[in-house]
């Protein structure tokens, strides 16, 4: 059973203030939760820092129990997908190609991949909707699709934790509730532990099943959107007054902004 945890982690870059400081946090499986929180406020870092890429000054993270950083690199990929911000395309290898690097952390990058591995690339492809453009070389594509191919590299992996940051940045209209949509049918189907930093509060209320708002060297709130999305909250960790009101569509809280503070 799959559990991800970070521990009363402390981190900082080297000679700059702490980032966060003695951070506890737990998402759950089968759940969406949301990275919330002002730029700056330290959301890739914990994403970085839960993937075992940034080691915590003080505190611990761990995956099933197992400290991260007593884990090889090899283990932590067969459980668990890191969708970086940004990624550079090096190479014009194809779409599929790319995807495929998503299976190495279970076949090794010079190993065959076997039918198994085929069918997974596939439905990655298929759930990020990359068929038509599976051949294209990746240099060759926009920065929407760009993404969604590293987001089905990650899907590929079929790790029970994703990590994803700022998995709907470039995407359009389509295709940003599309991706959400997935992950949260991944999430509950699968019984995987998503994790995603957003700064959409719209997509938030919609897709999210918990919500951490991230503020102030730490979580300044975690639980549902109801809970979360509050005009106290937001203000306190965006500095922007709000109005909170129910959707007229969905009834899940809307976010309004009415001026800065
Ligand atoms: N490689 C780095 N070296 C030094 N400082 C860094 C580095 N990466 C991030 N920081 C700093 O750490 C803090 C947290 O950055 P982080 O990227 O985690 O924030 P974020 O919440 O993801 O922001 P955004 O919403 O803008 O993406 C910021 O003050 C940032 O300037």
């Amino acid at each position: 059973m799959t559990r991800l945890s970070a521990e009363s982690i402390s981190f900082a870059y080297a000679g700059d203030p702490p980032v966060f400081e003695k951070l506890s946090f737990e998402p759950q499986r089968g759940e969406v939760t949301v990275l919330l929180g002002a730029n700056g406020a330290g959301k890739t870092t914990l994403l970085r820092a839960l993937a075992g890429q940034l080691q915590p000054k003080t505190g611990k993270v761990r995956l099933n129990g197992q400290p991260m950083k007593e884990m090889s690199r090899r283990e932590v990929a067969r459980e668990l997908a890191l969708m970086p911000q940004s990624e550079l395309r090096q190479t014009p290898l194809s779409v599929r190609d790319v995807v495929r690097l998503g299976r190495s952390a279970h076949r090794g990058w010079w190993m065959p991949l076997d039918s198994v591995d085929e069918q997974r690339v596939d439905s990655a492809i298929q759930s990020m909707d990359l068929q038509s453009i599976a051949c294209r070389a990746v240099t060759t594509l926009s920065g929407g699709q760009w993404q969604r191919t590293i987001l089905a590299r990650s899907l590929a992996q079929d790790a029970s934790v994703l990590l994803l940051d700022e998995p709907t940045s470039g995407l359009d209209l389509k295709h940003q509730y599309e991706c959400l949509q997935t992950i949260r049918d991944l999430a509950r189907s699968q019984e995987l532990i998503a994790v995603l930093s957003l700064h959409d509060l719209q997509q938030t209320a919609t897709f999210a099943d918990r919500v951490a708002l991230i503020s102030h060297g730490g979580v300044l709130a975690f639980g549902d959107c109801q809970s979360v999305l509050t005009a106290e909250l937001i203000q306190k960790a965006y500095g922007i007054e709000v109005t909170v009101i129910p959707h007229p569509v969905n009834g899940r809280p809307m976010v309004i902004p009415t001026g800065i503070v």
